[in-house]
């Protein structure tokens, strides 16, 4: 260990994450700790010229299956890695918990041998894992016990709770009462009662697209001649409909407000973090969603659509600056299909401005339709059919064109075929 005293690419083996740069080495550790400094030190290194840079930009929160392995000093991840294959690679801090931290990631092994070898947990495999790094450190003394929903779902090795897993795998599918919003061939009708809603209540509604079925003598069909550059006429198309003035400029106010107060992040794609996606958003759960504008809000949505309130996701609340977009894709999600909730049987989509140049929500699928943003306008189409409410509409893909000038602040309700918040509420994934 002394060769390495002079390195300063290596830890001490008192050194926290925190603490852990250049610090001195303890000449003084026993002997009988030599073998684990021996460990320790050897795996206290940087492996790539990148790390700092790497660790500088939060990529050992981001990244940490590849960080907390391959960049451990400039994560100051200042301990004994454990790789195994129930998630993520393990934490054991050089400190005091040493030995009772490598003692639970032992009994994890142990107890995941015995859960793989057992065919009862199969559903559950992909989600009974270790999710962070520090699971086995959490783990120590009553920590499963003290914080028990984020633990026993998220350590589930470190706190062998794959039982309380596959509990809630089971809570989260929906039983035999379930109760759909609408059932197949009800998506029509809901479009109808939208359309008729709107109309009474003076959010000028305007269809771009419906299916041929469904007569367009009520007035409401965008006329050809009134806009050549979208078209009148999508053969056989799904629903694409806009209002007007469906929320005010006091609420469009109260919303962007929150949205800076909750902080807009970097948005995601699926759970990435990816080019296909560059705006930023912020959930308004909690004290957004029980704000008294935001509540009047959600019954106007209710009260318009017929769709209990509890089908909705919360609101997702969008900012796009220049050149930021949100690439071609269907807001439907195959695997929503079997929870609790169902799928999204549409998005209820919300502009809060105008948008000097660019920024328009476009339709490849239906001749590229295009809908320019504007402060108050909603734009609704479904992500499933009306014959199989279970099933993507994939004609309703649909591109967030980039702003060319200007910013565009907008909000996605997304309305699910059964009630969203009980899961949601319960830890079940969404
Ligand atoms: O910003 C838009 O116009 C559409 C955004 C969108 O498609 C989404 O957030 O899923
Ligand atoms: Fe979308």
């Amino acid at each position: 260990a002394s060769a390495a005293a002079a390195d300063d690419s290596v830890c001490t083996a008192n050194d926290t994450r925190e603490e852990c740069s250049a610090a001195p080495l303890d000449n003084e550790s026993s002997s009988d700790d030599d073998e684990d400094d021996d460990e320790f030190l050897a795996t206290c290194v940087d492996e790539h010229d990148d790390c700092k840079m790497w660790s500088d930009s939060g990529e050992c929160d981001a990244n940490p299956n590849y960080m907390l392995t391959h960049c451990r000093r400039s994560c100051k991840v200042c301990g004994i890695i454990d790789s195994n294959d129930f998630g993520k690679p393990q934490q054991i801090p050089r400190s005091n918990d040493f030995e009772a931290v490598k003692e639970i990631v032992r009994q994890s092994t142990e107890y995941m041998k015995r859960i793989n070898e057992d065919e009862k947990y199969e559903a559950v495999r992909n989600k009974c894992l270790n999710q962070h790094p520090d699971c086995s450190l959490w783990a120590l003394g009553s920590g499963c016990d003290d914080n028990p929903s984020y633990m026993k779902q998220h350590c589930a090795p470190a706190c062998q709770s794959c039982d309380h897993i596959l509990r809630l795998d089971e809570k989260c599918r929906p039983g035999p009462d379930a109760k759909n919003a609408i059932e197949n061939g009800g998506l029509d009708v809901l479009f109808q009662t939208i359309i008729d809603g709107a109309k009474e209540s003076g959010y000028d509604p305007m269809v771009w697209s419906r299916p041929t079925k469904m007569p367009d003598d009520d007035g409401y069909s965008k006329p050809c001649e009134e806009d050549v550059t979208n078209p009148c006429n999508v053969p056989d198309g799904p629903w694409v409909v806009t209002l007007e003035n469906f929320i005010s400029e006091k609420e469009v106010d109260t919303l962007k407000g929150w949205g800076s107060k909750l902080g807009y992040q970097r948005s995601q794609a699926g759970d990435q973090i990816i080019d296909v996606r560059t705006s930023s958003q912020a959930w308004c759960t909690a004290r957004c969603y029980d704000d008294p504008v935001v509540a009047e809000l959600r019954t106007r949505i209710h009260d318009l659509t017929q769709i209990p309130e509890a089908n909705s996701e919360y609101l997702q609340l969008l900012q796009y600056g220049e050149g930021q977009y949100y690439k071609q894709h269907n807001d439907f999600i195959e695997k929503h299909v079997d929870q609790l909730h169902g799928p999204r049987l549409l998005t209820f989509f919300i502009y809060f401005n105008e948008v000097e140049e660019g920024g328009g929500t476009r339709f490849p699928e239906l001749n590229n339709l295009t809908i320019q943003p504007k402060q108050g306008r909603v734009l609704i189409w479904p992500s499933v059919l009306d014959e199989d409410v279970n099933a993507q509409d994939e004609r309703t893909d649909h591109e967030a064109l980039a702003v060319e000038r200007g910013e565009k602040y907008a909000a996605n309700a997304w309305l699910h075929l059964r009630d969203f918040q009980t899961g949601f509420n319960m830890g079940c994934d969404s």
